[in-house]
């Protein structure tokens, strides 16, 4: 068996009394199209944000194809591309010039910057908003060009914190298409998402967490076992159920 992309282990976040991320270990193949999902607050973010580097665990590894994150952030975050989540921006720049900053950044030639940025800008349909202040973008614009931004060094894993958030239907297809393709040629992509349809029709492999720590992790149906993913989520989650009183006042006028 070839070694992970991507393999945490034992990865531990507290935030004061808050144990965010409860030694949490996660395998990922090469070549698959990962879906990280959990309730609200179950510790996603703080997941993907150790294991790009962006937010230094208390304890635990995080190693991308075979670099530790934390010991050699360079080549760990060299084949990396990442798309945050509530992470700014400089959104002083318009489109067009943050992905040319995020182009010459990762190193590449000027020429190849300008033409993999139009490329990027045409196929997430922000062409007309290229020259347009990201301050500016609606919620949907940020989330494409934060993925666009993610995609220009054409790296071989991508990690991305809910893609699919605020963006409407026919961008959310192109994604989809484009991410489908980079794992088609061999890539690899690791996203989180709440929306079950979607995880479920795009990933091979799937893990649930809640409250930072690990549930179910496998192949997708591994994890189903037979149901559907939602309904597997729920009973592995466990539901909320309203009182019979509760929010009574909403009813009563
Ligand atoms: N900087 C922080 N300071 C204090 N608590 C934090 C911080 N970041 C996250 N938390 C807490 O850690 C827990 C996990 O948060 P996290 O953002 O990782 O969850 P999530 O699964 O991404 O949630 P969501 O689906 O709502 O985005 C939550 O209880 C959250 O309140």
């Amino acid at each position: 068996m070839t070694e992970p992309v991507l393999a945490l282990r034992e990865l531990t976040k507290r935030f004061g009394t808050k144990l965010a991320v409860d030694r949490l270990s996660l395998d990922v193949p090469h070549g698959t199209m990962f879906g990280l999902l959990g309730p609200n607050g179950a510790g996603k973010t703080t997941t993907l944000s150790m294991a790009t580097g962006l937010l230094r665990p208390d304890a635990g590894t995080a190693i991308v194809d075979g670099a530790d994150v934390w010991a050699d952030p360079p080549a760990a975050k060299a084949h990396m591309g990442v798309l945050p989540d509530g992470v700014r921006m400089f959104d002083r720049l318009s489109g067009a010039e943050l992905l040319r900053y995020h182009g010459l950044l990762r190193g590449m030639p000027e020429r190849d910057v300008t033409a993999r940025a139009d490329e990027l800008l045409a196929a997430l349909g922000l062409a007309e908003a290229g020259s347009t202040l990201v301050v500016d973008y609606s919620a949907g614009m940020r989330k494409k060009i934060g993925l666009a931004c993610a995609l220009i060094h054409a790296p071989r894993l991508l990690l991305l914190d809910e893609p699919f958030e605020a963006v409407d239907p026919i961008s959310g297809e192109t994604i989809r298409e484009i991410l489908r393709g980079f794992v088609a040629s061999g890539g690899t992509v690791v996203l989180s998402s709440h929306v079950m349809e979607l995880v479920e029709s795009l990933c091979d492999r799937v893990a649930i967490i809640a409250q930072g720590r690990m549930l179910a992790t496998g192949t997708l149906d591994e994890v189903r076992q037979g149901q559907s993913l939602q309904r597997r989520f729920l009973d592995l989650v466990g539901t909320h159920a309203l009182g019979a009183e509760s929010l009574s006042w909403l009813r009563s006028s």
